[in-house]
Parts: structure tokens; C-alpha cells; sequence
């Protein structure tokens, strides 16, 4: 089976295709959903900012329209990532993730970060250019990890302040310079919950285009100490009986597939698939 939707750097000046268009109220969308015969987009009141070609859904160009702001268009409405991820298409919020972190990457990167001049499109290539510094710069991705700390029955679920109310989900964060995975989740650990963990496992990665994280999923076991939850960071956090489970993370999420993963192992039930 040939996968629906591919990425690749397509020439804006060729006309037609598909384009999305993202302001920071979301994506455009009306009753056929967020992609727009591109041709009409443009002749819409929009702000245009800047314009990349992203790829090829069922073998028709993508454009992606970034805007300096939303605006009225008849019949449509402005919607973020988050609400595609829960209840649209999968492949459609594949191609809305890839664009909004494209869109990021080109409103983040106008001018040169080392001189402050005006950076310009590489033709064919995912890069902004400086030529007076001979620098390009390539869209951002920021490896977080993201594990279940399981004891036997019980795993190991904390909750931030910034979660749905009573939501519990496995510990995450970002890998900071100097760090290998495994540091990163070793320390993140430690930092959040004071736990110390041993036989450390890869589990699968998931783009989580909020902005820009590239989630790498472990399984680790606890190897010693008491919670003691991370002023400010973690609000609670708690073992649970894996017959007992409290509200979990939206079921696409890596985090909800870690925790899938192992109970359903515990529970002898067949295993889940991660969402590509
Ligand atoms: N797909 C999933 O199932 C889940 C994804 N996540 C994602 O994992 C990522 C990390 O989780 P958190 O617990 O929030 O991280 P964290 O535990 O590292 O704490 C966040 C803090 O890290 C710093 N930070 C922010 N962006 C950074 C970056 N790009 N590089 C280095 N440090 C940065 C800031 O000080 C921020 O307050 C987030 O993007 C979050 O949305 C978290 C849980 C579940
Ligand atoms: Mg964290
Ligand atoms: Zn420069």
C-alpha cells in the first residue's frame, strides 16, 4: 500500500493543487474540510505571509498559505491542530501537523539569526538562506522523551497543571545539549518524581507537532526512592493498579499507546498499534 500523503519541496510558482491556510487561530475549514482548491484560496482576503509547496495527497500538490493573521472568509471557520488531531481524518491531520510545523519554522526564520537580514526560500530544499553568512537554516524538531514507569502491576502517572482536569499520563521532556536518550529520561525522572529507573526500553517514536517535538517512547522499570513531585511541574502523581486507572491522555497520543501497551500485556489482551 502506498502511503496517501508524502512531503516534498514543491515550486510556488506553479499554479494549482491544494493549499491550506494557517493563522495563529488554527487551520481554515468549511464543510469539506481544511484543504482548498488553491487557485481560490488565493483570491480570498487573506495576509498572506509567506508560501511553500509541502508535498502530495492522493498524488496532488499541497501548498501551505502562512498568514499574518486570520480573517473572514465566507462560509469558513479558523479550528488549531489539537481539534484535528481528536476527531478528523488521520492522514489530513498528518498533512495539517507537517504544515504547522512547516508554517512555524518559515515565520520563526525570516531573518537570519546570526546577521539579522532577510533570509530567502532554497529552491528544492527545506532551508532558508542568509547569503552574506552562507547559512541555512532547516526546519526545528526537538527530541523529547516519554516514558511508563511500570512496578508490577502498578504504573507510575503524573499530572501537569496545564492538563485536562483529572487526566494522569506518563513523564515527558525535553533532551537538553550534552544528553543521550537515555540521560535525558534517566534525569527528567528523577527531576519530576525523584524515581530512580532501570532496564530502560524503546518502545516507538511519534511526531507531535506541538510545536515541534519528536516524542521517543520508553518503558522502564523502578529501581528505588519515594515520589516527591517537582515543584510547579508536576501537580500529582501517583501508582496505579493497572486494574484501576485513572482518566488517560487522548488515545493517539504516544503517551496513551505506552500505557496500552502494558497493560494490556499485564492483562494478556492484544496489543494496540502506534499511530504513525
Ligand atoms: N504525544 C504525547 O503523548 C505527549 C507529548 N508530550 C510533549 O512532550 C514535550 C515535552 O514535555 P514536557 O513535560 O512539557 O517537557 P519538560 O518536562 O522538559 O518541561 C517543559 C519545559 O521545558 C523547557 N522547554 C520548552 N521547550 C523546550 C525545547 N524545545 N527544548 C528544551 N527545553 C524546552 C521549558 O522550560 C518548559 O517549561 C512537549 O512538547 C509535550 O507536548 C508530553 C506528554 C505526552
Ligand atoms: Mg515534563
Ligand atoms: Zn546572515
Amino acid at each position: 500500500m502506498t502511503a496517501r500523503w508524502t512531503t516534498a519541496v514543491l515550486d510556488t510558482d506553479q499554479p494549482g493543487g491544494w493549499a491550506v491556510a494557517r493563522s495563529p487561530e488554527g487551520f481554515l475549514f468549511d464543510d469539506n474540510g481544511a484543504l482548498f482548491p488553491r487557485e481560490w484560496l488565493k483570491r480570498q482576503e487573506l495576509s498572506i505571509l509567506t508560501e511553500h509547496g509541502i508535498g502530495h495527497l492522493d498524488g496532488e500538490p499541497v501548498y501551505l498559505l502562512e498568514l499574518h493573521r486570520s480573517s473572514e472568509v465566507p462560509g469558513c471557520n479558523w479550528k488549531g491542530l489539537r481539534a484535528f488531531m481528536l476527531d478528523g481524518d488521520h492522514t489530513v491531520y498528518k498533512v495539517l501537523g507537517y504544515a504547522a510545523q512547516i508554517g512555524t519554522w518559515a515565520r520563526e526564520h525570516r531573518f537570519c539569526g546570526n546577521c539579522g537580514q532577510a533570509m530567502t526560500q532554497v529552491p528544492g530544499e527545506r532551508a532558508m538562506y542568509c547569503q552574506p553568512c552562507d547559512l541555512r537554516s532547516y526546519p526545528r524538531i526537538s527530541p523529547s522523551m516519554i516514558v511508563l514507569v511500570t512496578r508490577g502491576d502498578e504504573i507510575l502517572l503524573a499530572r501537569s497543571p496545564r492538563f485536562v482536569t483529572g487526566v494522569y499520563s506518563t513523564l515527558a521532556g525535553f533532551a537538553e545539549p550534552g544528553e543521550s536518550a537515555e540521560d535525558c529520561l534517566i534525569r527528567e525522572v528523577r527531576e519530576e518524581v525523584s524515581i530512580e529507573v532501570k532496564n530502560i526500553q524503546y518502545m516507538g517514536s511519534q511526531c507531535w507537532p506541538f510545536p515541534h517535538s519528536m516524542m521517543l517512547g520508553f518503558h522502564a522499570e523502578y529501581a528505588g526512592g519515594e515520589i516527591v513531585c517537582q515543584e510547579d511541574e508536576i501537580e500529582d502523581a501517583q501508582w496505579f493498579n493497572v486494574h484501576d486507572l485513572p482518566p488517560l491522555p487522548a488515545s493517539k497520543s504516544i503517551a496513551r499507546y505506552l500505557i496500552d501497551v502494558y497493560v494490556a500485556r499485564r492483562l494478556g489482551h492484544a496489543e494496540p498499534v502506534l499511530p504513525g
